[in-house]
């Protein structure tokens, strides 16, 4: 049975692919269109996809003999799911893996941002940096304050984790209360309650239809001055003009990027502002866990090509 990459993993994963079947890794840096990969999963038992490929319903139709595709991210609103499960294809994601290191990336923006840690790094470098001095860098206080989850899952809640070590009370937003919200000393409150109450807001929800520009122009206007929002999860969910806004007319203290409305494209002038941080979608990528996913990735493969249902269908989250 043939399984086809759209784009390179690591090792591990592949490797245990190869024993088993015939692989078809795309190596090459460019992104492959998405007539070159329909062209290429024609004739594949399997897919592994990027969360970036388009796995709409003509994609879905040009593999003909898929059983799975196996998405290499926890989220997978790149996928027509509903079209998929009606073929009888099973789709798959990698989820716990990358929890920690995408909450870590989520508290090194937090910090990056209140403490203007890159500006700060600039500075110094350009030889700027004459000695100590009382107002130099001022950035905003973390302990104590309040941090606002939207999306209290599995990210939400390592995120929370990392806040009570530092003292902070915690909030969220979810679709319904979570169950263990005691373990993280969070309160279930409305979404608008979140936003106006919130110093530092960190976004870990799915992007769904019913998450789509959740944070309008309109809830956006109730968030602090001295806000601080970081974005983890799926660009959509923010009207991303909306905030850049706000962040120009400097109604909010800052936010945090690793995620854009139309990546890789983000607003125009956003890279102006001194009061962001932009990253390149970088919250699974450590070493480890980009290993554990690959890995992942091919445990699903194995299974439902070897006739078992597999271990991380989307349908069951
Ligand atoms: N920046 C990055 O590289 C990464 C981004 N992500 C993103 O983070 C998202 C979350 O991942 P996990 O925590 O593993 O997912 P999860 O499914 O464990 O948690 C998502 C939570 O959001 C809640 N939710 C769903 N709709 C909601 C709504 N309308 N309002 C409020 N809450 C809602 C769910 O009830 C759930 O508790 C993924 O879907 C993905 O898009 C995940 C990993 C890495
Ligand atoms: O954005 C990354 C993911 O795994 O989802």
């Amino acid at each position: 049975m043939k399984v086809f990459i759209t784009y390179k993993i690591p090792e591990p994963g592949i490797n245990l692919l190869k024993e088993k079947f015939d692989v078809d890794v795309y190596e090459g840096e460019r992104f492959l269109t998405k007539q070159e990969m329909m062209e290429r999963v024609k004739e594949a038992d399997a897919v592994v996809t990027q969360l970036r490929d388009p796995v709409d319903k003509e994609f879905i139709d040009a593999g003909k003999k898929l059983k799975i595709i196996a998405n290499y991210a926890v989220g997978f609103n790149n996928i027509d799911v509903e079209y998929a499960k009606q073929k009888g294809i099973y789709v798959t994601n990698t989820p716990d893996v990358l929890t920690e290191a995408t909450a870590d990336i989520t508290w090194a923006l937090i910090l990056a941002v209140a403490r203007k840690i890159i500006p700060a790094d600039k500075f110094t470098r350009e030889g700027k940096f004459e000695g100590w001095k009382p107002n130099l860098f001022l950035g905003y206080e973390i302990y104590g304050k309040t941090l606002g989850i939207i999306g209290m899952g599995r990210i939400g809640k390592a995120v929370a984790r990392r806040a009570m070590g530092f003292g902070m009370k915690i909030i969220y937003h979810n679709r319904k209360r979570a169950e263990d919200d005691y373990k993280y000393n969070a309160k279930y409150v409305d979404l608008e309650t979140l936003l106006k109450e919130s110093d530092y807001i960190s976004i870990n929800a799915p992007l769904t239809k019913e998450t789509y520009h959740l944070l309008n122009k309109e809830r956006l206007s109730l968030l602090k001055k001295n806000a601080i929002l970081v974005n983890t999860a799926r660009g959509p969910i923010v009207d991303e003009k909306a905030l850049y806004e706000l962040l120009k007319d400097r109604k909010i203290a800052g936010a945090g990027f690793d995620v854009y409305e139309n990546e890789p494209e983000i607003t125009e002038g956003l890279e102006k502002l001194d009061n962001v941080v932009l990253l390149p979608h970088i919250g699974s990528a450590t070493y480890e866990t980009r290993e554990k996913m690959s890995i992942m990735v091919a445990e699903n493969i194995i299974d439902a090509l070897e006739g078992k249902i597999p271990r991380n269908l989307v349908w069951k989250e």
